[in-house]
């Protein structure tokens, strides 16, 4: 054979072997791949088969859980009556150790019947048996006005605590259980004639559990079945305005000025003859005081009489030490600096009262002399300029009892007091962290017995950088009240001072009471 063709041969059967690798590889490979493919659906046929069996002994599981809670309950009874031990004995095994979440009770038969939609769902991505399993509900999607939302119930890991989850864009509400039913305003727990509770001593004691809960068909609520058979339905909106909310925008209705922005603008007057014969000047006025926290009434004859006309249009008067409406001048009459002719830096009223008056009126009647021009303050433009200044400032007055009191002689106008009260200088609402009330007098404060030495450095270095922002220009606004106009102020909001002045100047006014002056501005719908 020629080297030539021997060299060809060699060629072809070094092509031909490589080839034949290739078939042996890739056949190989196929079959490799062939029974990789069968062995991954066997082992996908295994999965879903195991998953099929895990659903079904959850569902078995639930029933068996549901079975044991009541013969529990009915153990509970005889075991708490005979050992009055405080804890009856825990469900022991596994089963109680899964904390579950019930699947949906067939309305027909009542029976816990796992409806199999609801069953994959409640079996959580843990399959580690030994943790407690916490088991969810099927979520629920909906559409709350037009917003994508979604329910589910779950059942925490620690306390067996059930929850209902309720995400409404980007609110979402985990509520308890047990808040549920506590809010239940089914007639057999809620009088809608009065607005009231039905007294029910034991609520807490039941061992209530909620057994389904699904969206109405409008989607406008939920329908909660308990587990003693009571059905309860909340609206939606109700439970969104109802619950804890920790972003709740009702801290809006201020609208924060300092010199500046409010000089900027129309100042909030409302005419007399507005405020006393229309609802639209009423809620204007209202409005005003809820908005900036004063209004004027401007065009009322400069008497007290007239004066308590205007303001009974809101609410009545609040009878205090001095009076119902009262009439005062620099003659000392009382002991305090306002019946004299020295000027008054900002403080809000009635700070030695546990609850100081929610408005303060003024109405100049007379006044031939100079000076003597009031002074406004927002307050809650302050506590916010320290809440964002000094944060830690903020919450230490927020915590801080600081006494006040008022002291007076037994005079021919006086029968004599000594009135004294314990409040924080800062009041936010416990869950939205709205400013509810500043209560700042130092002229009143009385002696710093609630704060211990320790604090004492951080209490003056706190209550001395609010009095500096109070203190500050910047949010002084100056007004002479002229007769005619009857100034309310949110006592519990702003702050209010005067000029020193000369000359005779007599002003009557009156307080009003927090609690009615806003419910008048709740039902004007203002608030
Ligand atoms: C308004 N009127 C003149 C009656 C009272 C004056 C005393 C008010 C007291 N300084 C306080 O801050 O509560
Ligand atoms: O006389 C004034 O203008 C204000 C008096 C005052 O501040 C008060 O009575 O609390």
């Amino acid at each position: 054979m020629k080297p030539t063709s021997l060299y060809r041969s060699f060629f072809y059967v070094k092509v031909w072997s490589v080839q034949l690798n290739r078939t042996i590889t890739s056949s190989t490979n196929y079959r490799i791949n062939e029974c990789l493919a069968s062995t991954s659906s066997l082992i996908r046929g295994i999965n879903i088969h195991k998953e099929i069996l895990w659903n079904q002994s959850i569902a078995q599981a639930v029933r068996m859980k549901h079975t044991m809670r009541n013969s529990q309950s009915v153990f509970q009874d005889k075991y708490t009556h005979k050992n009055k031990s405080k804890r009856s004995p825990k469900m022991s095994g596994w089963a109680h150790n899964l904390h579950f979440q019930k699947c949906f009770t067939s309305r027909k038969s009542g029976h816990m019947v796992p409806s199999v939609s609801s069953v994959p769902s409640l079996v959580t991505k843990d399959r580690n048996l030994k943790n407690a399993l916490v088991i969810h509900s099927q979520q629920q999607r909906f559409s709350h006005n037009g917003t994508e939302s979604s329910l589910k119930l779950e059942s925490s890991s620690e306390s067996d605590q059930q929850l209902l989850r309720i995400d409404v864009g980007r609110r979402s509400l985990v509520i308890p259980a047990l808040w549920l039913r506590d809010h239940c305003r089914s007639s057999k727990y809620y009088n809608h004639e009065t607005h009231q509770k039905n007294a029910d001593p034991d609520l807490l004691t039941r061992n209530l559990k909620i057994d389904s809960v699904e969206m109405t068909t409008n989607s406008s609520g939920v329908t909660i079945v308990w587990n003693d058979g009571h059905v309860s339905e909340f609206n939606m909106d109700w439970l969104l305005s109802n619950y804890y909310n920790e972003k709740s925008e009702s801290g809006t209705r201020h609208l924060l000025w300092d010199r500046d922005n409010i000089e900027s603008q129309p100042l909030p007057v409302v005419s007399y003859d507005d405020h006393m014969t229309l609802e639209a000047g009423l809620s204007k006025t209202v409005s005003n005081i809820c908005k900036y926290g004063f209004s004027i009434v401007e065009g009322a004859d400069a008497t007290e009489a007239a004066t308590e006309k205007v303001v009974q249009r809101l609410t009545f008067v609040q009878e205090t030490l001095f009076g119902k409406m009262w009439t005062f001048t620099s003659d000392a009459q009382r002991s305090d600096t306002a019946y004299s002719t020295l000027a008054l830096g900002s403080h809000t009223d009635l700070t030695y009262m546990d609850t100081p008056a929610g408005i303060q009126v003024f109405h100049c009647l007379k006044h031939t002399g100079t000076g003597g021009e009031t002074l406004l303050v927002d307050g809650f433009r302050c506590l916010k300029a320290l809440r964002q200044t000094h944060p830690e400032d903020f919450e230490f007055l927020k915590n801080t009892v600081v006494p006040h009191e008022y002291k007076e002689n037994p005079s021919p106008d006086s029968p004599g007091y000594h009135l004294y009260s314990l409040g924080t200088t800062i009041r936010t609402h416990p869950s939205s962290g709205e400013l509810i009330q500043i209560r700042f007098n130092p002229y009143d404060r009385a002696p710093l017995n609630t704060v211990p030495a320790t604090e004492i450095p951080t209490f003056y270095r706190a209550y001395g950088r609010l009095i500096k922002i109070i203190s500050d220009p910047v949010g002084h606004f100056w007004h002479r009240l002229k007769p005619g106009q009857v100034i309310f102020i949110d006592n519990w909001r702003v702050m209010h001072g005067r000029s020193a002045f000369a000359g005779t100047r007599v002003m009557c006014g009156c307080y009003l009471p927090r609690d009615e002056w806003v419910s008048k501005a709740r039902m004007l719908g203002v608030w």
